[in-house]
């Protein structure tokens, strides 16, 4: 790289010119008019920080435990789709550079490499975001499949019965490339893995998505798979307290990044709530718009376990493969490291509340 990429949002802007412009549309598009895509960002910067002076900050300490498992700091991959649209090793290259920056990835069920060429590139833990199939056979012998190939936990996805309203995609034509393929879904016997990402126009029901899906396929779920399954796209404190009911071992409050439903509120005004509901039963993860070392110290300070990041890593695979994937997931750490110096917090258990100016 000639340009020195200090900060993510400056690998953003490179990374536009590294991609088409139909894959640049995909991956930093939301959904109607993007108030909550824009919200997502703003309400994080507008949470403001108390600074703390004259505590030995000499020693850090940024892990965090998640399921039984000690990760070196607190910021994970969230599942994104069809990264062969942005490089030509696609999760590959991903798993690759989350190794290499110890975060776990979180690979979803409609990569364009199949897992277990993914669990093959990774040493880092993995977990596996599911879509539920209509063709319920067909999802249990997926669930047995990313099982055997090590994934550690399950992320059923919650918030996408239907698509969004995202014209950007509708502009572009959105379209999976010739010889792009949903890889994980090879197979399945009603629907082919190359089916159209979205609906004819004037139908908004996927033949790669669920709308039938219930709280009764949660139990369903969890009844067949041996890993913990964790509630994707949780952003109401009643459906916290379902999702504890029903089993979950864990929810991770997201708004699907802004891409799905217009005018909810941004995850930073959730997650609060959500972590009330919760109240420590479960661990809650939070993601959308964190770009910062201090939107991760606000999210933890709110009570998250740990952070997911999407779009961030997307432009850091298309800006430079599986280096620009650690890049990106390394200067987040190394400016939560900043924050917690200078908020006078050394471990990320004493971060709580009290970093916020109330
Ligand atoms: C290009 C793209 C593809 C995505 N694909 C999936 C997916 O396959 N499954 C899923 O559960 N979420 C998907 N998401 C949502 C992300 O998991 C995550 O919730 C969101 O990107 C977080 O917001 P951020 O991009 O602002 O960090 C996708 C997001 C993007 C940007
Ligand atoms: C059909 C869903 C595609 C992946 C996805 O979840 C997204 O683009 O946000």
């Amino acid at each position: 790289m000639n340009t020195p990429l200090a900060s993510l949002h400056d690998i953003e802007i490179a990374a536009r010119g590294c991609l088409s412009s139909m894959a640049y549309e995909y991956v930093s598009g939301g959904a109607g008019d993007e108030c909550t895509l824009g919200w997502n960002e703003r309400d994080w910067n507008s949470i403001r920080l108390r600074q703390r002076v004259l505590v030995d900050v000499a020693e850090l300490d940024t892990s965090v435990s998640l399921l039984g498992r000690t990760l070196s700091h607190p910021i994970l991959l969230a599942p994104t789709a069809y990264h062969k649209l942005i490089h030509a090793d696609g999760e590959v290259a991903t798993a690759r550079g989350a190794s290499e920056a110890g975060a776990p990835m979180i690979m979803s069920s409609f990569s364009n490499s199949p897992i277990e060429d993914v669990a093959r590139a990774t040493t880092a833990p993995f977990w596996f975001q599911l879509y539920v199939q209509p063709d319920r056979e067909f999802t249990k012998a997926l669930v047995q499949r990313v099982e055997a190939a090590g994934c550690e936990a399950l992320c059923l996805t919650v918030d996408t019965p239907v698509l969004g309203a995202r014209y950007r995609e509708t502009r572009t034509g959105f379209h999976l490339p010739d010889g792009l393929t949903r890889a994980n879904l090879e197979g399945m016997t009603q629907v082919a893995a190359d089916a159209a990402h979205r609906p004819p126009e004037g139908a908004i029901y996927s033949a790669v998505l669920e709308p039938r899906l219930t709280w009764k396929d949660v139990e369903w779920l969890r009844s067949i798979a041996t890993v913990p399954v964790l509630l994707k796209g949780i952003m109401d404190p009643d459906d916290a307290r379902l999702a504890v009911q029903h089993g979950a071992s864990g929810v991770i409050v997201s708004n699907h990044g802004a891409r799905n439903l217009d005018t909810v509120p941004s995850t930073a005004m959730a997650l609060p709530h959500v972590v009330d509901a919760i109240d420590g039963r479960v661990p809650v993860l939070v993601d959308g718009g964190i770009r910062r070392g201090t939107d991760v110290l606000k999210a933890l300070a709110l009570g998250a376990s740990s952070v997911l990041i999407g779009r961030p890593y997307l432009y850091g695979l298309a800006v430079d493969g599986a280096a620009g994937v650690s890049r990106v997931v390394r200067t987040l750490r190394t400016e939560l490291e900043m924050a917690m110096a200078l908020t006078g917090r050394t471990s990320v258990s004493a971060i709580d509340r009290s970093v916020l100016w109330a």
